[in-house]
C-alpha cells in the first residue's frame, strides 16, 4: 500500500500547483492529473513503452454536458491509476487587439473550427498519449485570451478529452480509442449555457443570446452536429446513467485486456533479480556493471561502518549520511563535461583551470529515502533546483507505483529537458524497480540518457542493477559501496502517524545493507 501519510502531506503541501496531482474527487478539475492509487509500469523489461494512454473523446454542443459526462465516466470507473480531462477549450487561438475588441462585443466567432489551434491540440494529445509530458496553453474565457502561462501535464493512464470540435479533425480522430457524442436539445443547451456563462465566465445574458444566435447555433448545425457520425456511441445529454455505465464498462474491459497482455512483460521488482526464490545470486561481475564506485579509502570505510551499525544513533546517522552525500556528489561532478578556463588571480597572474559546461543542472530525489541525499547535494551544487518522485511498491502485486511527480522546471519543459543534466538521488539500488521507473520518467520528458547521473549510497550486485545497466547503459551510476546480495526479509514496522499499528512488511533487503535508510534518517 502507498504510504498514506506521504500521500496526504504531498497533496496538501505541493508548492507548484500545476505539477501536483489532484486525488480523485467528485468534481475533478479539467487539465489536471487525477490520481487514485498510482501508476503501474507503462514499460517492459527492455525499458520500452508497452502501452499508450487510453484516449476517450467527448464531443457535443456547448452546454450539452460534455464536461459532466467526462466526470461521470471517471466516477463510474472508480479506481483507475491516473486520468486527465483534457479540455479543447484550452486551445483557442491567441487573439490580437482587433479580435479582442470583436470578442468583447460578441462579434468574434468562437464556434468555427478555425477558432481552435487543432495542430497544437493534436500535438499535445499525441505527446500525452505516448506517455510524454505536455505543456498545454491556458485560456481565459472572461478575457477571451490565451494567457502567458502553460500547464504541465504528465503521467495519465486515461485521457478524456472534451470539446465542441473534438471529433472534427481527422488527425485528432486518429488519436482516439473511443469517440462519444453527447446529444442534447438546443433549448436545454442554451439554458445551461446561459446559467453557466453568467456564473462562471463573467458574461451578460444579452451578450450570450447575441452570440448564440449569431454564431453558436449556426455553427452547431453546420460543424458540430455532423461530427456525431464519427462517434462510437451517442450519449443523451441528460438521464444518461445507462450510457455512462456502458462506456465505463467498455473502458475497464479495454484496460484489463491491455494489463493482461502486458503483465507478462512488466518490470516487476522480483523479475529484475537473478534468483527467483528468496535470494539473489551473483551472476554478474562487478566490472561488467560499470559502476563509478568511490575509492575505498579508510575514512570512507569508516563512514560506512558507522552507517551500517544498528547501534548508531539517529543524530550520528544523519551527520554521516550528509557527509557521505557531499562526497558522493563531489565524485559525481567529475562525469560532467568541463572546458578549459583561464582566470586572473588576485596577484594579477593567469591561472589555467576548468569550468563545467553542463547546462540546467538539477536533482530529482526518489522519495522517501532519496531525500537523505538532498542536503549533501545542495551543499555541493549551489542554488540547484531539486524535484522529487514518489515511487512505492504495491503490497499485492509488488509492482512499483508512481504516486507523485514534482520535477524541476528544466525537466518539465521539453526544450530545456533535452539539454539538462539530472542527478537522480536514491539511497540504494536493490531490486532497481524504483530506479528503473525514475529513469523512464526522465526519458519520457526528453532528458538524454547520457545526461542522467544516478547517485546512491549502496548498490546490490545481485540485485536489479544488472538489468538496469543492460537497459540504460548510458546512465552514469555513482555509488559509495557495493553489497553482495539481496534477500527477501521481514521489515519491522515503525509505529507512527502513517502506520499506527506498526505493521511490518515483506521486502527485499540488501546484505549487509544499512537498513531502511529513509526511516533511520527521518524518524
Ligand atoms: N446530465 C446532466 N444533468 C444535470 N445537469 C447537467 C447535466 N449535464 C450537464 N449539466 C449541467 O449543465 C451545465 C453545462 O454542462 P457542461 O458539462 O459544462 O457542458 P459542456 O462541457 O458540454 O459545455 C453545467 O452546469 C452542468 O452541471
Ligand atoms: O473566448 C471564448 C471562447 C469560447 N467561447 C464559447 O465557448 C464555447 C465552448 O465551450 P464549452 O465549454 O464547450 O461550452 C463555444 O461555444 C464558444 O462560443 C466563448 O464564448 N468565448
Amino acid at each position: 500500500m502507498p504510504d498514506e501519510r506521504m500521500r496526504h502531506s504531498l497533496s496538501e503541501g505541493a508548492p507548484i500547483v500545476d505539477a501536483a496531482p489532484q486525488y480523485l474527487s467528485l468534481q475533478p478539475k479539467k487539465n489536471t492529473v487525477l490520481v487514485s492509487h498510482g501508476r503501474p509500469p507503462w514499460y517492459g523489461e527492455d525499458g520500452k513503452r508497452t502501452c499508450d494512454a487510453y484516449v476517450v473523446a467527448v464531443s457535443g454542443g456547448s452546454g450539452s454536458g460534455k464536461t459532466h459526462v467526462a466526470r461521470q465516466i471517471i466516477q463510474s470507473l472508480g479506481s483507475i491509476p491516473t486520468v486527465i480531462i483534457l479540455s479543447q477549450d484550452s486551445f483557442y487561438k491567441h487573439h490580437n487587439e482587433e479580435e479582442l475588441a470583436l470578442a468583447h462585443a460578441n462579434m468574434l466567432d468562437f464556434d468555427h473550427p478555425d477558432a481552435i489551434d487543432m495542430p497544437m491540440f493534436a500535438a499535445c494529445l499525441a505527446d500525452l498519449k505516448a506517455c510524454k509530458q505536455s505543456n498545454i496553453p491556458v485560456y481565459s474565457f472572461s478575457e477571451h485570451q490565451r494567457l502567458e502561462e502553460k500547464k504541465y501535464l504528465y503521467g495519465a493512464t486515461i485521457i478524456i478529452t472534451e470539446g465542441i470540435m473534438a471529433l472534427h479533425d481527422p488527425a485528432l480522430r486518429a488519436l482516439y480509442d473511443l469517440k462519444v457524442f453527447v446529444q442534447c436539445d438546443s433549448d436545454l443547451m442554451l439554458a445551461r449555457r446561459l446559467q453557466r456563462d453568467v456564473k462562471e465566465r463573467g458574461r451578460s445574458v444579452d451578450g450570450i443570446l447575441d452570440q448564440y444566435l449569431r454564431f453558436v447555433k449556426p455553427s452547431y448545425d453546420n460543424f458540430v452536429r455532423p461530427t456525431s457520425s464519427h462517434a462510437d456511441i451517442i450519449v443523451p445529454g441528460s438521464n444518461n446513467a445507462v450510457a455512462i455505465e456502458l462506456i465505463s464498462a467498455h473502458i475497464r474491459r479495454q484496460l484489463q485486456e491491455r494489463a493482461n497482455q502486458f503483465r507478462q512483460r512488466l518490470a516487476l521488482p522480483h523479475r529484475y533479480l537473478n534468483g527467483r526464490s528468496g535470494a539473489s545470486t551473483l551472476e554478474c561481475r562487478l566490472e561488467d556493471l560499470d559502476l563509478k564506485v568511490l575509492p575505498q579509502t579508510p575514512q570512507l570505510q569508516g563512514i560506512y561502518t558507522i552507517l551500517r551499525s544498528k547501534t548508531t544513533s539517529r543524530q550520528d546517522f544523519v551527520f554521516f549520511v550528509d557527509r557521505l552525500s557531499t562526497i558522493l556528489v563531489e565524485h559525481a561532478l567529475q562525469y560532467l563535461p568541463y572546458a578549459p578556463k583561464t582566470v586572473i588571480t588576485p596577484v594579477g597572474v593567469e591561472s589555467h583551470g576548468q569550468k563545467s559546461d553542463a547546462k540546467n543542472m538539477c536533482g530529482v530525489s526518489i522519495l522517501r529515502s532519496g531525500g537523505a541525499l538532498e542536503r549533501g547535494f545542495r551543499r555541493v551544487i549551489n542554488d540547484v533546483p531539486v524535484g522529487s518522485l514518489l515511487v512505492q511498491s504495491d503490497a499485492k502485486t509488488g509492482e512499483p507505483l508512481l504516486l507523485h511527480v514534482m520535477l524541476p522546471q528544466c525537466v518539465r519543459l521539453r526544450h530545456l529537458a533535452e539539454e539538462s543534466w539530472v542527478f537522480l538521488l536514491d539511497a540504494q539500488i536493490g531490486t532497481a524497480a524504483a530506479a528503473f521507473m525514475a529513469i523512464r520518467v526522465l526519458l519520457d520528458h526528453g532528458v538524454r540518457e547520457d545526461r542522467i547521473v544516478f547517485v546512491t549510497f549502496l548498490v546490490a550486485r545481485g540485485g536489479g542493477v544488472s538489468v538496469l545497466r543492460r537497459v540504460f547503459p548510458r546512465v552514469t551510476i555513482v555509488c559509495g559501496a557495493v553489497d553482495d546480495q539481496m534477500r527477501e526479509g521481514w521489515l519491522e514496522g515503525v509505529q507512527g502517524e502513517g502506520n499506527p499499528e506498526g505493521i511490518g512488511r515483506k521486502v527485499w533487503v540488501m546484505q549487509p545493507g544499512m537498513g531502511q535508510i529513509g526511516d533511520r534518517y527521518y524518524l
